[in-house]
């Protein structure tokens, strides 16, 4: 025995209003949409016309379309599911916007009670009355011209989604770009053009009034293979990489939605689209894309038209895509890193920090052979007035994708040499002493060493620039792993500090170096102490002093050695005056 599958309308209407459509309002939408079908398959679009009327009690939209026969209306209007927008073999057809055959349903998320006034050329008119509880009639209907006229009776509660107001709005939205008239309560919605065949000067001002802002630049944007055509809006302002623009959709001229994502490559966060695509499939709620092959190779072209935008501006107006770079460098950065020729724009225009001033990559190439870096800020922030006073330039790689950029710059490019900066390479440009100076030198040597060895750290004297900095504290990439990993495990239970050691034990790092400057003044005369107890306290001093210039991490022992040896130099400096303040209040007795 075969059966046939009841439908629930009641269910299928929920399931539409609360799962598929994000609002009743879509109505306005489906109603549109099937008049434009309507026309579309006339042949004579350009003849096409829809009018809406609103009132108190009713809603009407009449189109100029193809209409229905009687058998037509039991078969398409009382069938859900069926749709006359396919081909035999079931596919969507091309030139029509609807094609799932329940876009009228969505008529009783705010009616009760939908009627089809209808006339196909050469047929008799008949009336379709459609409940929302499943019945349907048809009868006869008034002589009319071809066509199609839609009433709709306001379900209670429901009646401001169909009032002249709302649905002007809503009408406007999605149809306001439609190629057929639409008028509603006699006043046209359709603007009849679209912006980008208007020129720039009507980008802008679209821009102005649809997205708020004026753009930086407009970028008109063409892909045959997705029948799309639009324009790209540079943003004037940076934005939030991590915030995903929206772009504003039309497919065959109906506005899909005005947040539709996907629609460019991540990095292209800098501009907001206006497009319309023929070929672009939408999903079944129609408010976004359906994210297909020719959808990836839609974003493709389009990140491609941006691109040579980018590089047009480079060639052209180099001020102005300094300024374009001021604004949105992360996303410019983001996208070199996978791009060659942005690679080639940011090294070309974009300035970079280095310790020479802000400078480009090829700038600082061109001056300093080798792009040596520092990849992260603090490094930098310690380094670059030593390295520049040794003549040494040093660019800041600690900001977003900086370092990536420069190391990247040297993969694609054989002819670029980049080199990060090992803080200890630093020490052998300073000059060593002379023999007999050092011959001097060596008692004092010898308690400052004494004093650090507890800390790890290995102290030396070396004559460097600039003169203002007495010490420098040194620590190897190495070496600096090494601090972390042993904190890790004097933090760890046993377990896991066993597995630390023993790997520990693998890489002994070099110790980090408290580089004393010959030719700074203070230092001088550390080194002259002759109470071997103050030179002491003075070498500890010096090394936490320098370890908090360069942002190093303090660990325990080192904030206690901050702690005794600014404590012992007060020590040594008070005791004499308060004994003098003492014998004087002895006196005043
Ligand atoms: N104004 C109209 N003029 C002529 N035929 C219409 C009209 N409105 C609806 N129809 C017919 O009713 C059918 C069902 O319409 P419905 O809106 O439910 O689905 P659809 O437009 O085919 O697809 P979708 O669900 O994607 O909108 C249509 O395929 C069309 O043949």
């Amino acid at each position: 025995m075969s059966n046939t599958f009841q439908v629930d309308l009641r269910g299928i209407v929920d399931l539409l209003s609360h799962h598929l459509y994000a609002s009743p309002r879509v109505y306005v939408r489906e109603l549109l949409q099937n008049a434009v079908d309507a026309i579309t398959a006339t042949d004579l679009a350009e003849k096409g016309q829809i009018r809406i009327t609103t009132g108190s009690d009713e809603l009407r939209i009449t189109d100029n379309g193809i209409g229905l026969t009687e058998a037509q209306v039991h078969e398409l209007l009382a069938t859900i599911g069926r749709s006359s927008k396919r081909d035999e073999l079931g596919f969507a057809r091309h030139e029509f916007l609807g094609q799932f055959g329940i876009g009228l349903l969505s008529c009783f998320l705010v009616a009760d009670e939908i009627r089809v006034h209808t006339r196909r050329a050469g047929a008799e008119p008949v009336v379709w009355v459609g409940y929302s509880d499943g019945r349907y009639e048809v009868r006869p209907g008034k002589e009319r011209e071809p066509g199609t006229t839609v009433t709709l009776l306001p379900r209670r509660g429901a009646e401001h989604l169909l009032s002249g107001t709302t649905v002007r709005e809503l009408a406007e939205l999605y149809g306001s770009m439609l190629p057929v008239s639409v008028e509603v309560d006699d006043q046209r919605v359709t603007a009849g053009e679209v912006p980008w065949e208007s020129g720039r000067a009507a980008l802008f001002s679209y821009a102005e009034k649809v997205f708020g802002f004026v753009p930086f630049d407009v970028v008109e944007l063409d892909v045959p293979e997705a029948g799309l055509k639009g324009a790209a809006f540079v943003l004037p302002t940076p934005v939030n990489p991590a915030t995903r623009g929206g772009h504003r959709v039309y497919l065959k001229r109906m506005l899909l939605a005005e947040n539709v994502e996907g629609l460019l490559p991540e990095w292209a966060f800098f501009a907001r689209c206006v497009v319309d695509s023929t070929e672009l499939r939408p999903t079944a709620s129609r408010e976004s894309l359906y994210d297909d092959g020719l959808l990836n190779a839609a974003r493709d072209a389009i990140a491609d038209q941006l691109r040579g935008w980018l590089v047009r501006l480079a060639a052209t107006d180099p001020r102005r895509l300094t300024r374009f770079l001021d604004v949105h460098h992360l996303g410019v950065k983001a996208l070199a890193l996978h791009d060659d020729e942005m690679l080639r724009i940011v090294e070309q225009w974009y300035p970079i920090e280095t310790n020479m001033g802000q400078v480009t990559l090829a700038e600082f190439r061109e001056r300093h052979g080798i792009i040596r870096y520092a990849s992260t800020a603090d490094e930098f922030r310690q380094l670059a007035a030593v390295a520049a006073a040794q003549d040494v330039g040093l660019v800041n790689g600690g900001y977003v994708y900086d370092t990536e950029i420069i190391e990247r710059l040297a993969t694609v490019d054989p002819e670029v040499r980049a080199e990060r900066l090992e803080p200890t390479d630093l020490a052998t440009r300073f000059t060593g002493l002379d023999a007999e100076t050092e011959l001097a030198l060596r008692p004092f040597l010898a308690i400052a060493q004494r004093r650090l060895d507890r800390l790890g750290c290995e102290v030396v004297i070396r004559a460097f620039d600039p003169v203002t900095l007495p010490a420098l504290y040194l620590v190897s990439r190495a070496a600096a792993f090494h601090d972390q990993f042993t904190a890790t495990r004097d933090k760890s239970d046993d377990l896991w500090s066993g597995v630390l050691d023993a790997l520990a034990s693998v890489a002994p790092p070099e110790r980090p170096q408290l580089v004393l400057n010959h030719r700074n003044p203070l230092v001088r005369r550390v080194v002259g102490i002759a109470d071997p107890e103050l030179a002491g306290l003075a070498v500890e001093s010096l090394y936490g002093q320098s370890l908090m210039l360069g942002h190093h991490p303090i660990r325990p022992a080192d904030a206690a050695l901050l702690t005794t040896s600014f404590v012992g130099l007060l020590d040594r400096a008070v005791p004499a005056i308060v004994a003098e303040e003492n014998s004087v209040a002895e006196e005043d007795r």
